[in-house]
């Protein structure tokens, strides 16, 4: 077996480092992109409310002027004064103060002014027909002008014989932030009113119906009512009004940036751990189990085996139990590691245990098996599964679980015995497990540890233990397996002491599968 670490591999190491790296650079820029993204959309957003609003005003604006214009209309068709006389000319007059949008009114006889508001003076009369009708009897004329030379264009409105001039430039003349054109204009029709500086082309895009936006980094917000519409151009965004955003998100953008680099710095050491590459491990099935004889010290023939467990890692490497199953135990993956022994050595020793009644499987426990209620019932399901019977089953516990664990432990092996299941102490007379408690628990056996084993024929100050354990194991009518028997001296040693079985690599080192199957057959053949 070779001693590989649990470190990952390295190119996992790599994988890990190009998906940090990837994960940490979008932590990076996602947030502060997005905060910039927000920025930018915040001010477009701003500068589309305030063209909505200019727009909206210039709208009002048109719509009172439109219908006191139209009040006018009405009040004057009520009138009975004898057309163009002083009294009707005053009363033209009295409607045009009165009424702010309207500049001047004309009395029209078919096509010709007969008097106005300003009785000495006249408007050119209409030259061609209505450019549109409102309301269904109002006809409208674009581009008509007052008798004052040089006025602005103006609309006229005529209804029946009167003829109103609605100055139209006024909708517009309103005060705008800086670089916002404005207009105003019926679909079909030139356009009625706009700002001074409008430039020409979009004055021809708006007259044309198109929207001239984005593509020239132009926002376009457009108000409707009655068939007019008021438009009001302006630049998309402003650099100081992104700036002013950016000022307000971009320090949040900068703290997720931070957060989102300390999380993945910590995600992926966590992926680098020893314990995540278990959990891999546990999921990617790089787990198997060999066998360890236990034979019969009297005629060498085998009494059972002892399952223990190999990590196999994709390149080859084995990593040692005493490695990773402390690992396990200290981060609570123990169980998923015994649930896993108990289905394979189910798998791989149906066949043998079968066939060979009088062997047995010895597995291995952790101190947290032994208080876990689903321990044991998992165990029963999978050897059930198999055929197998729990008198063939020996059950582990190290000297050292058994102390951890206090009184559960006795309840637990208790239930395990009366199961039909042997119970085992592990790696004996290395808990400080005096005499006393390891006579209350309910065991069957005792491994006496590999270090005591290998004091056998020398002068350690140990040695005078191992006779001492054998002796209390006798007086408390346990069975005996001797640990790490390399010699055949310590074999003797052990088997004149009284020992009964023995496991080691005098006999065996820990077998894969295939080549347990065969020691197992070569035993039979034995007589
Ligand atoms: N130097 C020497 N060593 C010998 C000799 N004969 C056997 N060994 C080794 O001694 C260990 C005996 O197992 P353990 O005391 O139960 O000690 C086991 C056991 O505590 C634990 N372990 C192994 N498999 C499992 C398992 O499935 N579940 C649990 N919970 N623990 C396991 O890991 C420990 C180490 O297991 P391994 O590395 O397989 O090491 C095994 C075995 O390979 C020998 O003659 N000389």
């Amino acid at each position: 077996m070779t001693n590989a670490s649990i470190r990952p591999r390295a190119n996992r190491r790599r994988r890990i480092a190009i998906v940090s790296s990837i994960a940490a650079a979008l932590g990076l820029i996602f947030p502060i992109a997005t905060s910039s993204y927000y920025a930018w959309r915040s001010a477009r957003e701003a500068q589309e409310l305030r063209l909505e609003l200019v727009a909206s005003k210039v709208a009002e604006r048109a719509r009172i002027a439109l219908v006191q214009a139209n009040a006018a209309l009405e009040g004057l068709a009520a009138s009975d004064d004898t057309p163009c006389s002083a009294e009707h000319i005053a009363l033209m007059r009295r409607f045009t103060l009165n009424t702010l949008s309207v500049e001047e009114i004309g009395y029209m006889d078919g096509s010709q002014v007969r008097c106005t508001t300003w009785a000495d003076s006249y408007f050119d009369e209409p030259a061609r027909g209505a450019d549109f009708v409102l309301n269904g009897d109002v006809q409208a004329f674009v581009g008509m002008h007052s008798h004052i030379p040089g006025s602005a264009p103006m609309l006229g409105l005529r209804k029946n014989h009167y003829l109103v001039l609605v100055n139209a430039e006024r909708f517009t003349d309103i005060t705008v932030p800086a670089g916002v054109q404005l207009a105003f204009l019926r679909s079909g029709s030139p356009v009625l009113s706009h700002t001074r500086d409008m430039p020409e082309d979009m004055l021809t895009q708006v007259a044309g119906g198109k929207t001239p936006i984005d593509e020239d980094g132009h926002l376009l917000r457009k108000v409707d009512f009655d068939g007019w519409s008021a438009v009001a151009i302006g630049p998309s965004e402003s650099r100081s009004e992104i700036g002013l955003q950016l000022e307000l998100l971009l320090p949040v953008g900068l703290l997720s940036a931070a957060i989102a680099l300390v999380l993945v710095v910590k995600l992926s050491r966590r992926r680098l751990s020893p314990l995540a590459e278990l959990r891999l491990a546990l999921r990617r099935k790089e787990f198997l189990m060999h066998y360890q004889p236990i034979v019969n010290l009297t005629n060498g023939r085998l009494h059972g085996v002892e399952a223990l467990i190999r990590w196999q890692r994709p390149d080859g490497d084995t990593v040692r139990p005493d490695l990773f199953i402390p690992l396990a135990e200290e981060h609570g993956v123990i169980s998923d590691i015994t649930a896993v022994v108990f289905k394979m050595v189910a798998a791989d020793l149906r066949d043998v245990l079968r066939a060979h009644p009088q062997l047995h499987v010895s597995i291995n426990l952790s101190a947290q098996d032994i208080t876990d209620p689903n321990a044991l019932k998992t165990l029963r399901a999978q050897l059930e599964a198999a055929g197998i019977k729990p008198a063939q089953v020996w059950l582990e516990v190290t000297e050292r679980g058994c102390v951890a664990v206090g009184v559960a432990a006795d309840s637990t092996l208790a239930q395990a015995r009366a199961a039909g299941y042997q119970v085992a102490i592990d790696d004996f007379g290395t808990g400080y497990c005096g005499l006393q408690y390891l006579q209350k628990l309910p065991l069957d056996t005792i491994k006496i540890d590999r270090s005591f084993v290998q004091t056998v024929a020398t002068d350690s100050v140990t040695s005078v233990v191992l006779p001492h354990i054998i002796q209390m194991s006798h007086s408390l009518q346990l069975s005996i397996v001797a640990e790490g028997v390399e010699t055949q001296a310590q074999a003797d040693y052990l088997q004149q002491s009284g020992v009964q079985y023995a496991q080691g690599w005098l006999f065996s080192k820990a077998l894969p599968l295939h080549e347990l199957k065969q020691y197992v057959e070569r035993d039979a053949a034995m007589k």
